[in-house]
């Protein structure tokens, strides 16, 4: 499986935590940056990390800043993407097994590594279960279309 990863200035530390976690596991790990503490736009790595995975370049992808919120706000613009911002084990089952989602958002100011781990191993290891979760699905995918 392959696994894109990137943050911003705010969730680098984590970023390292889960890039040494996967690599460990033996996915295998595109870490997009940044490589420096310096501050930069969250942004600009949500797109990154979106486009890998909307061309198929990577199966998943998580986003790691402060909260985990600006990352999911931003790539959950990109057509394709289903973004969740997860605390805890629960909704990282709940949103792949319901919500198919693609990119996990993960806050380093909120939650801890251990939590952010497991969190991360939960959503990975959890199947889409399709059935009337597809059809909610594709009513998103329809939303998307819309030009508004
Ligand atoms: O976008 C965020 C909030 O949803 C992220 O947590 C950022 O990491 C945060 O805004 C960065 O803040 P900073 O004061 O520039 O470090």
């Amino acid at each position: 499986m392959n696994i894109v990863i990137g943050s911003d200035h705010g969730g680098m530390n984590l970023k390292s935590v889960l890039v040494k976690y996967l690599k460990d596991k033996d996915y295998e790990v595109t870490d997009i940056g940044p490589y420096s503490f310096e501050s930069v736009d969250y942004p600009s790595y949500a797109v990154v990390v979106s486009d890998y995975v909307v061309n198929k370049q990577a199966d998943f992808g998580i986003l790691c800043c402060g909260t985990g919120i600006g990352m999911s706000i931003a790539a959950n613009k990109i057509k394709g993407i289903r973004a969740a911002v997860v605390g805890d084990t629960f909704s990282a089952e709940a949103t792949r097994a319901h919500n198919n989602s693609n990119v996990l958002c993960l806050g380093e100011r909120v939650i801890g590594e251990g939590l952010a781990v497991k969190i991360l191993e939960t959503w990975i290891n959890t199947e889409f279960e399709g059935g009337r979760h597809e059809r909610r699905i594709d009513k998103i995918s329809d939303l998307e279309a819309q030009d508004n």
